[in-house]
């Protein structure tokens, strides 16, 4: 596991009295002008650069050189954007012009990893070449290159097969709550799966949850230049990630296979499909937590379900059942849980063989009446949070969760 996750650390709850008291001394710290030295935070800040050392960073470059099989561009690109952050630091070159392909991907792959720090991506980096070069080493060669387990996801899982590009979120004990390198990594599939041959992309969970949202230990990760310079990176990090979602070209589908919470339900209305299990629920309990709505729900709900019924979800935290997310427009269709896979995957081969770029372009007709609206809403509802997050509500709700107050 790489150092940034190390706040996760077995189990959660025994740690809980860290966690907590770790907030209210970064929260104490912002009320009085960050003068104040702050041990845990001191503690936390050299445990993560206890990860990989330099000379491992430099094994895992010459490593790189050896691997027997081609990587391919994803890999590449995010090899490409972990060592620029683990030398260099934040993007901080201008983007490169529409024109120049390769480097702007290159650079939207290194400006996608935010403020990730130096040590964690010198870490993901040694972690990425370390999975490269035993499964470059294993058994997958003799599967066909289109039911391969794609190399340099971590927190996801992404695979092709039959015209459909499938990315999982892999942390079905943590209920595949989104941490920051899920984030990333999700930015990073959905840029591979819209360049990929597949006609339709597929985003489900692992287990018995689609999503519980937001990993709260997130906001626990506070970096040495503290917690205003968190919430400022956790915006950038968001408004890429929902950025992602407005801007991907080809028919996206949620296979949503059990419940969803906060930010996995906002950005259902981003997607062409969206199809649940009986069992799912959608619940967006914001104000619970002293926040706001972001995904664009703040718009796109009210314009799929009315005005009234999207503040019943996004001011008041109702939770809505499948049956009703699909009467309220949000779900596309609900299946029984007993044959929801069956049915579903089905569905989507036979989609998948519809003509490829008549649904690309049919999909993008559709979009773009709308996108320069969902960016400006994106980023508004950004920079709204990065405000709510240092908010005492929030700080509150979080140490709620942590102190086991509150289960939702
Ligand atoms: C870059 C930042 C962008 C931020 C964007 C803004 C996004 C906002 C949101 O998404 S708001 C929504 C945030 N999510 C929540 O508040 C959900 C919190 N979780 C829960 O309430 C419950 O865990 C549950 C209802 C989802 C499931 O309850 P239950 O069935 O009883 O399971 P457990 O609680 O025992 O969960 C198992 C295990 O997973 C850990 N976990 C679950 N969800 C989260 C989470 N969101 N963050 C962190 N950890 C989570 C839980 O603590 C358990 O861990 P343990 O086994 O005890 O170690």
């Amino acid at each position: 596991m790489p150092p940034q996750n190390s706040a996760h650390g077995p189990p959660f709850r025994v740690a809980m009295a860290g966690v907590v008291g770790r907030l209210i001394r970064c929260w104490c710290r912002r009320a009085v002008g960050g003068s104040l030295k702050v041990p845990a935070l001191q503690l936390h800040v050299s445990k993560t650069a206890m990860g990989a050392s330099q000379k491992d960073f430099e094994n895992a470059m010459n490593q790189v050189k050896l691997l027997k099989e081609d990587p391919g561009n994803e890999v590449k690109l995010k090899l490409y954007a972990l060592y620029k952050q683990a030398t260099e630091g934040p993007c901080n070159t201008p983007k490169p012009g529409v024109f120049d392909l390769i480097n702007k991907a290159k650079w939207e792959a290194w400006n996608a990893l935010g403020s990730l720090p130096k040590e964690t991506a010198r870490q993901n980096y040694v972690d990425l070449v370390s999975g490269l070069s035993s499964s470059s080493d294993s058994s997958s060669q003799g599967k066909p290159e289109a039911e391969r387990k794609q190399a340099g996801y971590e927190t996801v899982v992404m695979t092709s097969e039959e015209g459909i590009t499938k990315i999982m979120l892999n942390r079905p004990a943590k209920k595949n709550a989104l941490t920051e390198q899920m984030y990333q990594e999700i930015i990073l599939a959905l840029e591979a799966a819209s360049k990929d041959d597949s006609a339709i992309t597929v985003l489900t969970g692992n287990g018995d949850y689609y999503s519980s949202g937001n990993d709260l230990t997130n906001f626990t990760n506070i970096p040495p230049e503290g917690v205003e310079a968190k919430a400022k990176n956790s915006a950038i990090l968001l408004r890429n990630f929902v950025g992602s979602f407005i801007d991907f070209p080809k028919p996206l589908v949620a296979v949503v296979n059990g419940p969803a919470v906060g930010i996995s339900v906002t950005v259902l209305g981003l997607f062409d499909l969206v199809y649940a299990t009986d069992r799912a629920t959608f619940h967006t309990p914001f104000s619970h937590l002293g926040q706001t709505p972001e995904g664009c729900s703040s718009y796109t709900f009210p314009k799929i379900m009315g005005p009234a019924k999207a503040a019943e979800m996004l001011i008041f935290g109702k939770k809505l059942t499948a049956g009703e997310a699909c009467a309220q427009g949000l779900v596309t269709e609900v299946f029984p849980d007993s044959s929801f896979q069956k049915e579903v995957w089905t569905r989507l081969k036979a989609y998948s063989k519809l003509p490829q770029n008549a649904m690309r372009i049919s999909k993008q007709i559709i979009r773009s009446q709308e996108k320069e609206k969902l960016h400006a809403i994106n980023a508004k509802e950004s920079s709204i949070l990065q405000e709510r997050w240092l908010s005492s509500e929030c700080m509150n709700a979080i140490m709620n969760f942590f102190s086991q107050k509150a289960k939702l």
